[in-house]
């Protein structure tokens, strides 16, 4: 049933605020450009079974996962029913993607990061610090979930052949790479003058300096995943792309990625990780005046 104005509670108007935010987040992550390897608006990048409107109608179906997890972490602290439910929530967001794609996975990590700091979000709206959003987020991650299904993934099949850190543990950890990494490259690139797209791409990139991308790993190993790291800070130390040489670099590591057939997707749900907490950010009279 619709929900009329008056029926309308805090948590509902918090949740909706989420829901939207989360997902133009989402369309704003696969629409900048150029993103190297990734879809964007200039076309696949290294994928084959993915577009931008595929990715642009993926997004609004997970509007409602989104408003789902903010309405049942309304207020509530983190233990082991919440991350249940959390974890039924985001499977159901994982099978409602796979319905509107025909199948596709188009946004299993960015259900995951963004669905975890929406729930974070919402569980304690008043304290809405990135640092303290991105500690309860962890917290529920860290928390067994007896329900998640133990199939095969190339996420977790890559994480046990390298030894090295994927989605669960960067949330586990609070997403280091989105509070150290991407969010203070993105306010320091624009208090440098680079226009929002330049800020935003800088943002990637410096994710893109040290994560261990499963989704390269997966498709191109060590080799790539360290020309990925290396190519990203390249760009960074010529200035980032809002310098020639910044371009230069960037173009140099796009050929190399498209050569490798690889393409930074967890780097991708990490830099909308962070324009969802920096839209958040923005908005904070109304979610602190939701609460009183
Ligand atoms: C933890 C998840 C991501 C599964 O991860 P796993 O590594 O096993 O599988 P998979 O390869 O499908 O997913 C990894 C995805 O994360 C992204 N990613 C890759 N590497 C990284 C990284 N180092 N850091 C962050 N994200 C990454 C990529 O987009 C990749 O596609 C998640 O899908 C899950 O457990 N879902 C169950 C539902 C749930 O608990 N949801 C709660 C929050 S809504
Ligand atoms: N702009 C983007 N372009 C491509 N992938 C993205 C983008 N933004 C986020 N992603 C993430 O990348 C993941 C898709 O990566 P990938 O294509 O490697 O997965 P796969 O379909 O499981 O593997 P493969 O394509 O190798 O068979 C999704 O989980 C999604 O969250």
């Amino acid at each position: 049933m619709a929900l009329t104005l008056t029926d309308a509670g805090p948590g509902d108007i918090l949740a909706a605020t989420l829901a939207e935010s989360a997902t133009q987040a989402l369309l704003d992550e696969v629409r900048l450009s150029p993103k190297p390897g990734l879809v964007d608006s200039r076309g696949s990048g290294s994928h084959r079974d993915l577009t931008l409107a595929l990715m642009e109608h993926s997004a609004h179906s997970l509007t409602a996962t989104f408003n789902a997890l903010a309405q049942h972490c309304w207020r509530r602290s983190a233990d082991i029913a919440l991350r249940q439910e959390v974890g039924r929530l985001g499977r159901e967001g994982e099978r409602e993607m796979m319905a509107a794609t025909g199948g596709v996975n188009t946004h299993r990590g960015a259900i995951w990061a963004v669905g975890l700091l929406v729930s974070a979000v919402a569980m304690q709206p008043s304290d809405n610090g990135v640092e303290h959003i991105a500690r309860r987020a962890a917290e529920l991650a860290r928390l067994p979930d007896e329900f998640s299904p133990k199939t095969f993934s190339k996420g977790a099949c890559a994480v046990q052949r390298y030894r090295l850190p994927g989605a669960k543990e960067e949330a586990q950890s609070g997403f280091p790479h989105v509070t150290g990494l991407a969010l203070p490259e993105l306010q320091r690139s624009r208090e440098a003058g680079a226009s929002e797209s330049q800020a935003q791409l800088n943002a990637l990139l410096a994710v893109m300096t040290s994560l261990a991308d499963t989704c390269v790993l997966s498709r191109g190993g060590m080799p790539a995943l360290l020309a990925m790291q290396r190519g990203a800070a390249s760009v960074l130390h010529a200035g980032g792309v809002q310098t020639a040489a910044g371009v230069r670099r960037l173009m140099h590591l796009e050929r190399q990625m498209l050569a490798d057939n690889v393409s930074p997707g967890g780097a991708a749900d990490l830099l909308a990780a962070t324009l969802f907490v920096d839209r958040i950010g923005a908005k904070t009279h109304p979610i602190h005046g939701l609460t009183s």
